[in-house]
């Protein structure tokens, strides 16, 4: 079964082309992420599923029914914001009740579903707080349980979690995790935050002005990315792009992951420590070489590495990969 079919699905503002050509099958109880950097038309595209924006052409089908003209109540559909959403002057009770009673559900199933998406997000202690009572992480726990008494054919998420601190970030992103596989539902969640998108998504989409750059889980895109876009794009510390001199084609990049190179005093890169980035678990070298490319280096562990220190790096040839001038991959 295909929770959501975009086929050609164009989005413009006046004379803006926002969203190019769009063409995407999502399975039934698939987390699919989108990313891509700020003003690519991620949350475009979000919006154009939930029915907030119209899709300039295209059509748009959510568990076989063409929705493409239907309004946003009507798609089966429940939408995280980032914002959250919530009526101030409710509690946490009517907020999740609110959608609900506006749908005529009866009280006994109200009640039922507020109980059990409250048992399963932890919210049971605060059902009579207001909004202003809660902190940002129980707020957010909130809207994503008036999402799930509403029992939607397909979740969208729009960056739930950009007002959080790293730990709550952390632990909401584990539990939208457990929740997915709890509720087995389908879900689309938009971010620019590529941790959780390589850490939530079954398969991950890709955008860039527009387009679809690639498709795929997130092990794939990270091993064998299509180009350099995508191959810069996911992974933190970022893939290191260098010049790949006379032995590539003119032009030619030659990107490395930092945790593939290896400090040697005889490795093939030469150069000095220009900064060090200690984490604890994993140590950062930036390091400057002799041809005035910066690599950085990830390094496992704790190292005592000086800024200003000589430094010699290698890396096994089989774990880089080739692009063309325009970004391009080039296989072996
Ligand atoms: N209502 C609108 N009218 C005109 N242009 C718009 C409108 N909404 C979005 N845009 C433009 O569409 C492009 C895509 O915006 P969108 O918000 O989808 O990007 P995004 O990838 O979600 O970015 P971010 O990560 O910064 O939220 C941007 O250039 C934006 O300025």
């Amino acid at each position: 079964m295909t929770a959501l079919l975009l086929e050609n699905v164009n989005k413009s503002f006046g004379e803006v082309h926002v969203l190019k050509d769009i063409n995407l099958e999502v399975a039934d109880r698939e987390f699919i992420v989108f990313v891509g950097p700020s003003g690519c038309g991620k949350s475009t595209l979000l919006r154009v599923i939930a029915g907030l924006e119209d899709a300039t052409s295209g059509r748009v089908t959510i568990n076989g029914r063409d929705v493409t003209r239907t309004p946003p109540a009507k798609r089966g559909i429940s939408m995280v914001f980032q914002s959250y959403a919530l009526y101030p002057h409710l509690d946490v009770e009517g907020n999740m009740a609110l959608g609900l009673r506006q749908a005529g559900e009866d009280r006994g199933v109200i009640a039922e579903r507020i109980a059990a998406a409250a048992k399963m997000l932890s919210l049971e202690p605060y059902l009579k707080r207001r909004p202003a009572e809660l902190s940002g992480g129980q707020r957010q726990r909130v809207a994503i349980g008036r999402a799930i008494v509403r029992k939607p054919d397909l979740f969208l998420f729009d960056e739930p979690l950009s007002n959080l601190d790293a730990a709550l970030r952390m632990a909401t992103r584990v539990e939208i995790a457990q929740l997915h596989r709890n509720l087995g539902a389908s879900m689309i969640y938009v971010t620019h935050d590529q941790t959780e998108a390589m850490t939530l998504a079954d398969r991950i989409v890709v955008l860039r002005d527009g387009r679809i750059e690639q498709v795929g889980s997130p092990m794939a895109l990270y091993n064998d990315p299509a180009n350099q876009f995508v191959a810069g794009f996911l992974g933190a510390p970022s893939m290191n792009f260098l010049a790949a001199g006379p032995l590539g084609a003119p032009g030619a990049v030659l990107g490395v992951r930092p945790e593939y190179l290896s400090v040697s005093a005889t490795g093939a890169i030469q150069g000095r420590v220009a900064h060090v980035e200690r984490l604890g678990g994993d140590t950062n070298l930036l390091v400057t070489t002799r041809a005035e490319e910066t690599v950085t280096v990830r390094l496992f562990g704790q190292h005592d590495h000086r800024v200003g220190e000589e430094i010699g790096l290698d890396f096994d040839r089989a774990r880089t990969l080739s692009f063309d001038a325009e970004g391009k991959r080039l296989r072996a």
